[in-house]
C-alpha cells in the first residue's frame, strides 16, 4: 500500500492534459469484441486495472486478446467461441466487469465462478442475479447469489421485461447481453436514463437496439460483427482537473478529448451553474459518441442543489463535486444519491469523513450531504479506503490545503485512472 503527498499549488495549474480512455467504453469495447465474430481493435483503451480485469477475465474464457498500452486487438470467434474456464474469473475492483460479464455468461451453456476484492464482495448483485435467473440461468452465491463468489451455468434463456428499481446501466447491460442470445424480446426500463455506452456500441457491432424514452429492447439471437473502435476521453477522469481548474488560484488549463456523451455530462451541467468560467471547443464525433476539449480557469462558484434525473448523469463524479461545493460560497445539497452507498466504499460516508478532516463543513444525509462554503482547507493524513475516486478527489484537495495531505491507500488510483498523478505534475511545471 503506498501513501501519496499533495502539497499547496503556489503558482496556479496552466496547460493541457489529453485525458485517458473512458472505463465504461473500454470495458464494452472489449467485451463486444470477445462475443463478436472477426477481429476487434481497439484504440483510446484506458490501461487501467478495471480494464485489465476485463481482458483477463475473457483471456480465461478462451479469447484471445492482445494488449499494448492503449492498443487492443480481440480476436473473436462469436458468442460459441467463449469456453468454459479451468480457473475462477477475477474481477478485481470492478463493478462493471461483474455485471456485464454476467449477462454474457448467463447465456452461455458452462460452468464458471466470478470474485473480487474486498470491496466487490460487498456490492450487491442481486440486481443482476435475479433478472437473470429469472431469464432461466442458473446463478448462486453468498446470500443466495447476492454477493461473490458467484458460481453461473448458463443456459437456454427467455427474454423478460424487466422493470428495474435503480437508473443503473451495468444492470441495463447485463440484462439487453442475455437478451441477445435469449428467445424472444429483452426489454429494460429504468427510472431515470443511466449512461447508453451499450446501446450505442452494440448498434456500432451491427445490433439493433430499439430505444423508446426510458426503455430500450433487443431481439434474440443477434450476434455481432467485429470492429475499430476508437475511445473517447472519459469524462469523469476530466471531472477532477475540471474540479481544480476552477479552484485553484491563478490556474487555466484546456482538457482535450473529453467525451460529451449527455448521459455523462452533468459535471458540466454543475459547474455551468455554479458560474465556473468554463469554455467547450471542438465538438466532434469519435466512435459514435460525441466528444470536445474544454478550457476551465479559476471561478467564483455558488453553491445549488443537485438531485433528480442529473445524479446518474455525474454519480461517479460527486465525491469531487463535493471538493468542489467545498470552494463555492453558501450551500451545496446533493440528494437523490443513494445509489453512492453501493460503490468501491459507501461514497457518502467516506467523502464526508475525509473531506471534514481537512476542514470543510459537510454533513451526511440519508441520501447524499450537504455542504456549506466557502472553506479554507486544512493539511491531514486522509484514505482513499481502496477507492479510486475517494483517493483523486482527496488529492484536488490538496492542492488548495494550507499543508501537505497524505493520502493512504492512493495505488487505487490506477483502478481508473494510472497517469493521475503526472497529470497533475504536467499541469504545475508549466
Ligand atoms: O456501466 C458502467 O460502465 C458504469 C455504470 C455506473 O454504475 P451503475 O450501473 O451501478 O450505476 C457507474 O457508477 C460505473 O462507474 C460504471
Ligand atoms: C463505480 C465505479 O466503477 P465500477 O462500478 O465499475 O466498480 C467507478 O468507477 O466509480
Amino acid at each position: 500500500m503506498s501513501t501519496a503527498i499533495v502539497n499547496h499549488i503556489q503558482v496556479g495549474l496552466k496547460g493541457s492534459v489529453q485525458i485517458p480512455g473512458d472505463k465504461s467504453i473500454s470495458h464494452r469495447a472489449v467485451m463486444f469484441g470477445a462475443i463478436a465474430n472477426g477481429t476487434t481493435t481497439v484504440e483510446g483503451f484506458l490501461p487501467g486495472e478495471d480494464c485489465l480485469s476485463t481482458i483477463a477475465c475473457f483471456r480465461k474464457l478462451g479469447v484471445t486478446i492482445e494488449q499494448e498500452g492503449e492498443k487492443v486487438t480481440i480476436e473473436g470467434k462469436g458468442w460459441d467461441g467463449l469456453k468454459e474456464p479451468t480457473d475462477i474469473l477475477d474481477v478485481g475492483n470492478s463493478g462493471t466487469t461483474t455485471r456485464l460479464m454476467l449477462g454474457i455468461l448467463a447465456t452461455r451453456p458452462f460452468h464458471s465462478v466470478v470474485i473480487g476484492d474486498d470491496s466487490i464482495a460487498k456490492r450487491p448483485m442481486a440486481r443482476v442475479t435475479e433478472p437473470l435467473r429469472s431469464m432461466g440461468s442458473t446463478i448462486d452465491g453468498r446470500d443466495h447469489g447476492n454477493f461473490t463468489p458467484l458460481s453461473i451455468r448458463g443456459g437456454a434463456t427467455k427474454g423478460i421485461a424487466f422493470q428495474s428499481k435503480v437508473a443503473s446501466a451495468q444492470v441495463k447491460s447485463a440484462i439487453l447481453l442475455a437478451g441477445l442470445q435469449s428467445e424472444g424480446t429483452t426489454s429494460v426500463s429504468e427510472p431515470a436514463l443511466s449512461r447508453d455506452h451499450t446501446e450505442r456500441m452494440l448498434e456500432a457491432y451491427g445490433v439493433e437496439v430499439k430505444r423508446d424514452g426510458l426503455t430500450v429492447s433487443v431481439e434474440g439471437g443477434q450476434t455481432l460483427k467485429a470492429q475499430h473502435i476508437v475511445v473517447p476521453g472519459d469524462i469523469s477522469s476530466a471531472a477532477f482537473f475540471l474540479v481544480a481548474g476552477a479552484i485553484v488560484p491563478n490556474s487555466e488549463i484546456t482538457l482535450t478529448n473529453v467525451g460529451m456523451n449527455p448521459t455523462r455530462s452533468g459535471i458540466i451541467d454543475v459547474l455551468q451553474q455554479m458560474g465556473a468560467n468554463l469554455s467547450i471547443q471542438n465538438e466532434r464525433m469519435a466512435g459514435g459518441e460525441p466528444i470536445a476539449d474544454i478550457t476551465i480557469s479559476t471561478s467564483d462558484l455558488t453553491g445549488i442543489e443537485i438531485g433528480g434525473d442529473l445524479i446518474p448523469r455525474l454519480i461517479d463524479e460527486i465525491p469531487v463535486i463535493a471538493v468542489l461545493a467545498s470552494q463555492a460560497k453558501g450551500r451545496t445539497i446533493i440528494r437523490d444519491a443513494e445509489e453512492l452507498k453501493v460503490k468501491e466504499t459507501n461514497r457518502i460516508d467516506t467523502v464526508v469523513s475525509e473531506l471534514k478532516k481537512l476542514g470543510a463543513n459537510i454533513e451526511a444525509t440519508e441520501d447524499g450531504m450537504v455542504i456549506e462554503g466557502r472553506s479554507s482547507l486544512n493539511g491531514a493524513t486522509v484514505s482513499s479506503y481502496g477507492d479510486h475516486r475517494i483517493g483523486m478527489a482527496m488529492a484536488i484537495a490538496g492542492l488548495i490545503a494550507s499543508e501537505e495531505v497524505k493520502i493512504e491507500r492512493s495505488e487505487a488510483i490506477a483502478v481508473s485512472y494510472p497517469s493521475f498523478f503526472n497529470h497533475i505534475e504536467t499541469l504545475q511545471s508549466k
